[in-house]
Parts: C-alpha cells; structure tokens; sequence
C-alpha cells in the first residue's frame, strides 16, 4: 500500500509531460491515444464482473471500468494540457470516469502518474500464472474466479487508496460486483456481498449490486452492514427512487453513529433507453413519433437528476447528515452512442451536473476530450424533459415495460458474459492440464 501510494504521490508531484492528439489522428497513427491529466488527481477504478477474463473470444463483450477522474490542477500547470475532462470535474462538479480494464493494475499508474493512456490489455496473458496454481492445486474454475477477481480488486485498491484518502473517502474506489447469477434472489446477494467485501478486505471497495426488484431490499440490507454499495442496472425512475429508498433505509438501519463511510452510487443506465424506445417509436411511425428517437434516454436521466435532487434534501435527509452521511452520486452508464446518426458525445454534454459521475467508454471520451462542450446541462431546460417523457408516454411507449425489458435484457447479458466466462476458463483449464500432462 504504501509503496504504491508514495509512488503516486511523488507522480503527483513531478511535472507531467502530458499531450492531447484528436481521436482522428490516433486511429489513423493506430497508437495508444494519449490525453493530459492533471498533476493532482483523483482516479476511481472499477471493475465489472464480465471485465475479467483469460481470454478474449471473437465477439465477446468485454465491459470493464478503470475510472479515472481528473481533480483540481495545483502547481502552474505548464505542461499539462487542459481537456474539458479538467472543466468537467473543475467547472461543473462531475467526475469523469474512463470505463475500461487491464491487468496487471500496475499497468494504471502511467494513466494517474503521466497521464498517459495505454489502452487496457483485454487480451492479457496476466491471468496465465495465478490461474495455472489455481487449476493445479484443485480449485474449481468458478473458485478462481473469484481468486483472480479478488486479487485484481484487492490491488487496484491498493492503487487507488491515496486517492480515496485524498479525497477523505469520496474517491478511489474499485468496484466489483456480486455473481449476475444471483440477480433474483434477495438472501444469497446479501450473503455474496457480505462474502466479497469480507474477502477483498480494502476500505475503497464497492460492492456492485444489479437494481433488480429482489435486490433492492439487499441494498438496503449491505447499506446498513455498512457497506459501500455502487447499484447497477437502473432504467426507470421508478426503480431509481426505490434505489435512493433502499440507500436511505439502509444508513438509518446500520446503528452507526458516523455514516460518512458508507457511501454508494446509482448506476443509471443512458443509451441502451434510446436503443428501445427508438425502435419502438420506428414501429408506431407517426412524424411525431419519428421526431422524438434520440430523445427518451436524456429527458429521462434529466428527471432522475431532479428526483435525485428531490430525494436528497428535506427533514429525512438532513437528519442522516447530521451523521455524516453523503449522497448517493448518481452515475450515468452506458454512455456510448450506438446510433450512428447520433452526436458522439450525445450522452455525455447533455448530462452535465454536479455531484455526478459520468462514465465514458473509449468513444464517447475520446470525443468528449476532442470537441465536447462544458456547462451545466442536466437541469437546464426541465420542463422540456417533462414534456418529452409525457410526449413518448401519450404515444404509447409504456416507460414500465422499458424499464423491465431492458433490466432483463441487462442482467441476461451480464449473466451471458459471467457464464461465457467462466467456459472461457473452463477451455483454458483443460488445455493446461493437456500441457502439463
Ligand atoms: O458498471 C457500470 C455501471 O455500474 C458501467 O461500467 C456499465 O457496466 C457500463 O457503462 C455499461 O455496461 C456499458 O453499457 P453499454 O454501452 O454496453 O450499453
């Protein structure tokens, strides 16, 4: 811990020779894109469960999060470039978060020391040693999982632990999610989160927990053993106010007198509500229809931030601060565009707002860093959100049945990654023995 937290504070104190090239150049110079990062910084890195792997399939979706957030640039700042990744977290109060993975973590230090960025090694042979011992000595494939799960847990938080003491425990978490397997059942996610954050033992860990119905009374459960949770999953705001209630209900059930420890975030996701609703909209084919695709996901999260607002304020809420407990952040996920048609950054510049976090894959990062813009968006036209969301409800798109299908559709596809995965090692696991035989 503290030979890596010396490391990073020493970084931090050297003058980091950082460069930004456009996302253009860099795929046309197919090298690692590089962007400046301040000298002083906060990284938050988090980890899915689908993110590990031994071995990349042709086709296999891979959705790890190293989180990496910029904070105040001390010193003149000479030779650190400014991205609005800086104006971002500085201006707006939102901390930009880079999604993606690698192994060995120590592979992060040239992105929080340089700022240089190397893109995860998704294809890594890391795994290699620690899985050999496992397999060798008996342990069964899902048993090592959770072994090289842990172990590249328990070292991004070593990472990460300044940053989280920095930042007085705002920060510098890793997080690692229950099995997707268990998104139905309340008692065993309880147990599994209790298990794994027992298991990874760091103080910057969150446990991630799918905002399934039956998991939301777990939230509440995991909150008040004091336990810091990131919920994952949400698509409706029903369900993300059920979220805010369990994260509410928790801290006043945990008995502690200071709750400024047990902290969370709401995961809610973005894009994945345009991807439905425009392809219902498509169906219904009216002009009106077809003139609100690419609308849905952002007039939603807009109302999310006001419910969030809303949630966090008032007689209930000041009586949890007065025992030092923090908000939960809420989170913008799934960021990406995957319309084409759309801006690149749509699902980044219209959510801006404090007290957020806004996780960017390569895509939408790289250009957001290139020609986003910065300001306040989140609550700067309210009641066109409104208007939007009423507007989508009164041409029959049912916001239930878009929550329900796309929680579905978002926990059968962690659950497919899971599975997939753990075949991916079942594979590597024969052909070893094979070698040794
Ligand atoms: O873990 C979280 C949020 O808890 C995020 O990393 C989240 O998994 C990713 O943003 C999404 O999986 C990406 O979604 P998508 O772009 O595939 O729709």
């Amino acid at each position: 811990m503290a030979s890596i937290s010396k490391l990073s504070a020493s970084a931090f104190a050297s003058s980091a020779t950082s460069f930004t090239r456009s996302s253009q150049q860099q795929q046309q110079q197919n090298q690692p894109m590089c962007f400046a990062y301040p000298r002083k910084r906060i990284a938050i890195f988090e980890k899915s469960i689908s993110s590990s792997k031994l071995s990349v399939r042709a086709g296999q979706r891979i959705a790890g999060s190293l989180i990496v957030r910029c904070s105040k640039v001390d010193g003149n700042g000479s030779s650190v470039k400014r991205t609005t990744l800086h104006d971002l977290y500085e201006k707006e109060g939102q901390s930009p978060w880079y999604d993606n993975l690698c192994r060995p973590v120590t592979d992060l230090i040239p992105l929080i020391e340089s700022g240089i960025f190397q893109k995860a090694i998704s294809t890594s042979s890391a795994y290699n040693d620690q899985f050999k011992q496992l397999v060798q000595s008996g342990v069964d494939i899902k048993m090592s999982y959770w072994e090289l799960v842990v172990k590249d847990i328990q070292d991004a938080c070593k990472l990460f632990e300044s940053i989280y003491d920095d930042s007085d425990g705002g920060d510098g978490y890793v997080s690692v999610e229950v099995s997707p397997l268990l998104a139905d059942d309340t008692e065993t996610t309880i147990q599994a989160a209790k298990l794994l954050h027992k298991k990874v033992n760091r103080r910057n860990v969150y446990i991630k927990i799918p905002a399934t119905a039956p998991c939301i009374p777990s939230i509440k459960e995991v909150i008040a053993n004091g336990i810091s949770v990131n919920v994952t999953l949400i698509f409706s705001l029903a369900r993300y106010e059920a979220v805010i209630d369990a994260y509410l209900d928790g801290l006043e059930a945990s008995g502690l007198n200071d709750l400024s420890r047990v902290t969370s975030v709401a995961s809610f996701f973005v894009s994945r509500v345009d991807s439905l609703v425009d392809k219902l909209l498509e169906k219904i084919g009216t002009p009106e229809a077809l003139d609100l695709r690419g609308k849905a996901a952002n007039a939603q999260a807009a109302l999310a931030f006001q419910l969030y607002q809303k949630k966090f304020s008032g007689p209930r809420w000041e009586a949890l601060v007065k025992k030092g407990a923090k908000k939960q952040r809420l989170l913008w996920a799934s960021t990406s565009v995957k319309n084409p048609a759309y801006p690149d950054t749509l699902y980044v510049a219209p959510l801006v707002g404090p007290d957020t976090v806004s996780t960017m894959p390569d895509q939408a990062l790289l250009a957001f860093i290139d020609h986003g813009t910065v300001a306040r968006t989140i609550d700067a036209n309210v009641s066109e959100a409104e208007g939007i969301y009423n507007a989508l409800e009164k041409l029959g798109i049912d916001w239930g049945y878009v929550g329900s299908q796309l929680e579905l559709e978002g926990v059968d596809s962690f659950k497919k990654s899971f599975n997939s995965l753990l075949d991916s090692m079942q594979e590597k696991a024969n052909s070893m023995k094979l070698v040794n035989m």
